[in-house]
């Protein structure tokens, strides 16, 4: 394999997005395969894949962590980063899509285009990622390219632009024939490379109708082709590739390919498509972040200041990887670089270039690669790393909400360490995930973005540490309000029972702090005059009624939302004190609360829902089963965004409800919204 590949024009900087089992592991496989980095081809079901390298997703078969890899194809290198096509795990996707320069979507050719693949294609779309389409499992009975292809338009509205024709199909599907250079290649077995051949006599006509087809449709995209096309006729086969590289990497078209990855057909034509058509670090537009307040620009440029994102860190037994995209300037091993998110300084130890589960060793790295540094200690996902004499902080990748939490505990006292270890490493390799300790129960809360992003993490732990843990039932924090008050709430603390006696007298006035049930937040205040309680007495009654908040009278949530005045009030000589005071004001407050009218108060989430059209009605009804209050609903290309205010409560199991009500084509977000009334009794589940 070819090492020295430096200039920027030859990198490719690519995704693989698809549904969950369209092939994407198995097409990584075959890349690897195919341009040497690997000798022995991997399957997923032997659990012996590349990129797959977690002992999990070996066992689950399915793509949890994304990798990095970067092989060689055609003096080109290509660091190209395998993808998780669960919704649980599009804020990996997300992460990955924010450094990519391109990227190929995997279609099964039978089913076509699958629910996740709509999720994915419109976070590329969000972020303008060029692509190309490759459909795979062309081997399966009943695969079909054409239908294929019409999904494509249907369901994700690109232009395709379909550049090869199959040679053979199902179990007899042996080559293809490429549109654009009209000749055929074809492959003898499931191991061997390409065969360049003429075009087979019998496909000709069909060849030369669907070339005539491509080329209509280019010049339809593009300017200059049109010309070309209205002036002779044709497009040659030069002009045709350069109009698809245009279209491809405008976004305008939508180049196709076909495949079988499991039978290693297809693959040499898809990495010729990448090199030819995707984009390189060069084609994109500069990165952008900002320096005391000003935006700034940074070229793709080796010579230009240093900058760099951290998108992906792991933080496994054997050392701290953090995964940068170099935007600008050159980073060399020793160099010592600046995070300007926290102000710390790090020293990069080394640079590696990841190929999977082994790593090569770089002196440095240019801008528009992908690479580990080692060394770098404390930078997060999401962190910009510059030259410290050059600041510039990066825009960090969009994190989501946490919206299912869990109380973990270890099943051993003695591994609460270890527990909170194994968290700590989690949380710092997913931003997703949340650890923080109820301040109410004392319980280790672990938050995610859905059950089996919980499910995956919590397994993650049992197997990278050990300790046994066992997960409790999702909960959310409840809260007590005032609806309506009290006023010249009196209470006395008298005691006399031999010794020193306590003896304080309050008079207390409790209102609703808004006009609103919802508002949080406590107030107290004094209007005690003549110095019937003095000063240290207030502070100590104020203490007192804070006290009294950690329980409310309903079902002994805390109490907030409410203002408490101290009218009045009155000491004795010799019993009054601190302590008498502060109690009067605990058992005074929780008394005047028992007299006023009280409600129930539940964490509540604003909801955006992106789902398709035709799967509204049942998102709406779930909602509103859900008590979600539907605030508005838009119409955006065949799908429709929905936002709704959702209890928190309701929402734990809602990714996997909303998965089967849309067949895994609806995706949501959530943003914590403060506190409505609920029902009761409190709507714990
Ligand atoms: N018949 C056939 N099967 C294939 C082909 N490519 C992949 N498969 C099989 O399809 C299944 C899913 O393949 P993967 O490569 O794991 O798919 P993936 O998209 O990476 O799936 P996740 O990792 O779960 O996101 C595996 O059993 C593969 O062996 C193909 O070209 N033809």
């Amino acid at each position: 394999m070819r090492t020295h590949i430096t200039t920027l024009a030859a990198v490719r900087n690519l995704g693989i997005l698809a549904h969950v089992d369209a092939g994407k592991t198995t097409v990584t496989e075959r890349i690897l395969f195919a341009t040497g980095t690997t000798h022995k081809r991997g399957e997923v079901h032997d659990g012996t894949t590349v990129t797959d390298f977690d002992p999990q997703e070996r066992d689950r078969g399915i793509t949890i962590f994304a990798a990095a890899v970067s092989c060689a194809w055609d003096e080109h290198r290509i660091n190209l980063i395998d993808t998780p096509g669960h919704v649980d795990f599009a804020d990996e996707v997300e992460r990955s899509l924010r450094v990519l320069d391109g990227a190929v979507a995997v279609f099964d050719a039978v089913a076509g285009v699958e629910p996740q693949s709509e999720s994915v294609w419109r976070q590329a779309d969000r972020h303008g990622v060029p692509r190309i389409a490759f459909v795979n499992k062309m081997d399966r009975a009943g695969a079909d390219l054409d239908r294929a292809v019409d999904s494509i338009r249907r369901r994700l509205h690109p232009a395709p632009l379909v550049v090869q024709l199959p040679i053979g199909a199902e179990d007899t599907f042996t080559g293809v024939v490429d549109l654009v250079r009209m000749r055929a290649l074809v492959w003898a077995d499931d191991v061997g490379t390409a065969t360049r051949v003429p075009v087979p006599e019998e496909l000709r006509q069909e060849a030369a109708r669907r070339r005539r087809e491509l080329e209509e449709k280019v010049a339809e995209l593009h300017p200059a082709a049109l010309e070309e096309f209205c002036d002779r006729e044709t497009l040659s086969g030069d002009t045709l590739a350069a109009t698809l590289r245009d279209l491809t990497r405008s976004g305008d078209g939508v180049v196709v390919l076909c495949g079988s990855a499991y039978r290693n057909r297809g693959i040499e034509p898809l990495l010729d498509a990448v090199v030819a058509y995707l984009p390189s670090p060069l084609d994109v537009p500069a990165v952008r972040g900002v320096h005391d307040g000003a935006e700034q620009e940074r070229a793709a440029d080796p010579e230009a200041p240093f900058a760099g994102l951290v998108f992906k860190v792991n933080a496994g037994a054997t050392g701290r990887l953090a995964c940068v995209r170099v935007y600008a300037g050159t980073i060399e091993k020793g160099d010592t670089v600046w995070d300007p998110g926290t102000g710390r300084t790090e020293r990069v130890a080394r640079i590696l270039r990841v190929m999977a589960d082994r790593h090569l060793q770089l002196d440095r790295a240019v801008a528009g690669d992908i690479v580990a540094l080692v060394g770098v200690k404390s930078a997060r996902v999401g962190a910009t790393l510059c030259d410290p004499g050059a600041p510039l902080l990066l825009e960090p990748p969009r994190a989501a909400e946490p919206v299912v939490s869990v109380a973990v505990e270890a099943r051993r006292a003695t591994d609460t360490g270890r527990l909170a270890t194994a968290l700590a490493r989690l949380a710092e390799e997913d931003p997703a995930l949340v650890v923080r300790t109820d301040p109410e129960t004392g319980q280790t809360v672990l938050s995610g973005m859905g059950e089996l992003h919980l499910e995956v993490a919590v397994e993650k732990i049992r197997r990278d540490d050990g300790p046994e843990v066992v997960v409790g039932r999702p909960r959310v924090a409840c809260r007590e309000t005032v609806v309506e008050g009290v006023s010249g709430f009196v209470f006395r603390h008298v005691k006399q029972d031999g010794g020193a006696g306590q003896f304080a007298h309050v008079v207390l006035d409790v209102d609703p702090l808004g006009p609103e049930v919802g508002v949080t937040g406590f107030v107290f205040r004094s209007a005690v005059t003549g110095g019937r309680v003095p000063q240290e007495y207030v502070r100590a009654v104020e203490a007192g009624c804070r006290d009294a908040l950690a329980e409310g009278p309903l079902d002994g949530h805390p109490v907030t939302g409410l203002r408490v005045t101290l009218t009045d009030g009155s000491t004795h000589v010799k019993d009054s004190s601190d302590t008498a005071f502060r109690t009067a004001g605990r058992l005074g407050l929780r008394e005047a609360l028992r007299a006023c009218a009280t409600a129930l108060l539940e964490p509540v989430a604003e909801v955006t829902v992106t789902v398709p059209e035709d799967a509204v009605g049942s998102v709406l009804g779930d909602l509103a089963a859900r008590r979600g209050r539907v605030g508005g609903s838009e119409a955006r290309g065949g799908t429709a965004v929905l936002t709704a205010t959702v209890p928190m409560a309701e929402l734990f199991g809602y990714a996997t409800r909303l998965r089967s009500r849309t067949q895994g084509r609806g995706t949501f977000t959530t943003r914590p919204a403060g506190y409505a009334p609920a029902p009761r009794p409190a709507p714990v589940r």
